[in-house]
């Protein structure tokens, strides 16, 4: 790359305290001089504001390890499509942000930080057009989804189900994003809760939030029978490449739906691996897809599910978190884990995992392209195991029946596109997918 890395950041932190600024003076200028692009965005626009520092953030840090951004970068631009933007916005949004910087450095702003800011901003400009005019050749920009299924299984949970109008290509594990007539341009994202489908149905695991545009619009201004928007699938949280015989799956609340596909998934790999599903519930009624769980753990024939009751004593014994379950049922050490949750559940069941010696590098928890600060192993250091670690197998559970060994499956179809590989050993917590309205930079119109 041709632009001075250690400028960026130092011109980085020199604008730090005035990050929303940065912002505002960014849309601000944007909109002044290119009156026509406000209509790609969103009416409000605080939301959008932490987007675009989401998204600068991650860039910024990510300088140093460039394949890893330039994917982010190919991936926002794919993404984008959906915005409507095109090769010939970007030069305006390149002149908007280098002058929001410049405007908020302060004295210590020099021209080579200007200059180090243009020329970082037409590599990342370069690689979106390039990935936008590439990947996105003959694939939508987005998919029209008609609803066919929508049941509000506790009053603020919906699962729904969607056909989307042409072929939707996605692997087992990754998510989209949803806009519905009632505000458009404002799309949030979900992970698809179900592996591809022979019938291209997609379901999603919606938990509303209090005030959300979305999740209430999708929870209760939405009908079978109207129609979606979807974004194109992201997220690298997939099974299709793994080889583990066995894997220990951790949900918190709607963070099931990706795990649920995954799950779903392992059933069609070749080695069909056993796989134990840990859900953690705050209420027992918030189980809410309980039976559909335990219906596909019967399919499936190397599955077992483990529901914990965090808030609520349950029937035949007191309320565990998730890691509490972990350790009352025990964990393999040699699982491949994959958590998709709430941070706080995430980091918590990490810990558990370290005392119970499951290596950390066998973990895998997408990140969603969202650089955080929990992302970092020394924010999280290791746990001390406790006495006795390790637990190579797992105890037979009372409460489900013994499960036959089953023959092999075959392996599904290949999809149409390549899947993504994993990302690196090693494991990162951050908020991922927010399940209703909170905000993931991925969702973000323009760099
Ligand atoms: N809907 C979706 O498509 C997806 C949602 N998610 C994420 O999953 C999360 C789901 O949240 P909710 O449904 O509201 O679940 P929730 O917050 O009600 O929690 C579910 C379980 O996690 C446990 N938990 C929560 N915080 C904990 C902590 N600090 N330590 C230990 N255990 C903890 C609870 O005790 C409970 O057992 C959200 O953060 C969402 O962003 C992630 C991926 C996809």
């Amino acid at each position: 790359m041709s632009f001075d890395i250690a400028l960026i950041k130092e011109s980085w932190r020199l604008v730090e305290d005035r990050q929303g600024k940065v912002a505002a003076d960014f849309y601000g200028l944007l909109f002044a001089r290119n009156p026509a692009v406000r209509e790609m965005f969103p009416p409000a626009m605080d939301a959008q504001r932490d987007r675009l520092l989401g998204a600068l953030t991650r860039i910024v840090l990510g300088f140093d390890e460039t394949t890893s951004l330039i994917d982010y970068l190919r991936r926002l631009a794919v993404d984008h499509r959906k915005y409507g933007v095109a090769a010939e916005h970007y030069p305006a949004v390149g002149r908007a942000l280098v002058s929001a910087l410049r405007a908020n450095g302060g004295d210590a702003w020099t021209q080579a930080h200007t200059d180090a800011w243009t020329a970082a901003y037409d590599m990342i400009a370069d690689v979106m057009v390039r990935a936008a005019e590439e990947q996105g050749a003959g694939v939508p920009a987005w998919w029209n989804a008609t609803v066919v299924s929508h049941e509000l299984r506790t009053p603020d949970i919906l699962v729904l189900t969607v056909e989307p109008g042409e072929p939707y290509p996605y692997h087992a594990g990754q998510y989209t994003s949803l806009e519905t007539p009632r505000w458009p341009r404002v799309w949030r994202p979900y992970s698809i809760a179900n592996a591809p489908r022979a019938d291209n149905l997609l379901s999603f695991h919606v938990r509303v939030v209090p005030g959300g545009w979305v999740s209430t619009a999708l929870a209760h201004h939405t009908r079978v029978g109207d129609v979606l928007r979807l974004g194109p699938p992201q997220g690298t949280l997939t099974v299709a490449n793994s080889r583990a015989e066995r894997l220990l799956c951790v949900a918190g609340g709607t963070g099931l739906a990706p795990i649920k596909a995954i799950v779903e998934e392992t059933a069609r790999l070749p080695h069909h691996p056993r796989v134990d599903l840990f859900h953690g519930v705050r209420r027992r009624f918030e189980a809410y897809d309980l039976d559909d769980l335990l219906a596909l753990s019967e399919r499936h024939g190397r599955l077992r599910v483990v529901t914990a009751i965090s808030d609520e004593a349950r029937e035949f014994g007191v309320p565990e978190t998730v890691p509490e379950a972990l350790a009352r049922h025990g964990a393999a050490s040699d699982a491949e884990v994959y958590i998709c949750g709430s941070p706080g559940m995430a980091v918590a069941t990490v810990r558990r995992l370290d005392t119970m010696g499951v290596p950390r590098h066998r973990v895998r928890y997408e990140a969603g392209g969202r650089a955080v600060s929990l992302a970092e192993p020394a924010l999280l250091p290791p746990s001390q195991p406790l006495a006795a670690p390790v637990i190579p197998e797992l105890p037979a559970m009372p409460e489900m029946p013994s499960i036959p060994e089953l023959p092999g499956t075959s392996s599904a179809p290949p999809g149409s596109f390549a899947p993504p590989a994993f990302s690196a050993p090693g494991y990162r917590i951050s908020p991922f997918i927010p399940d209703a309205d909170q905000l993931a930079d991925d969702d973000l119109p323009l760099p």
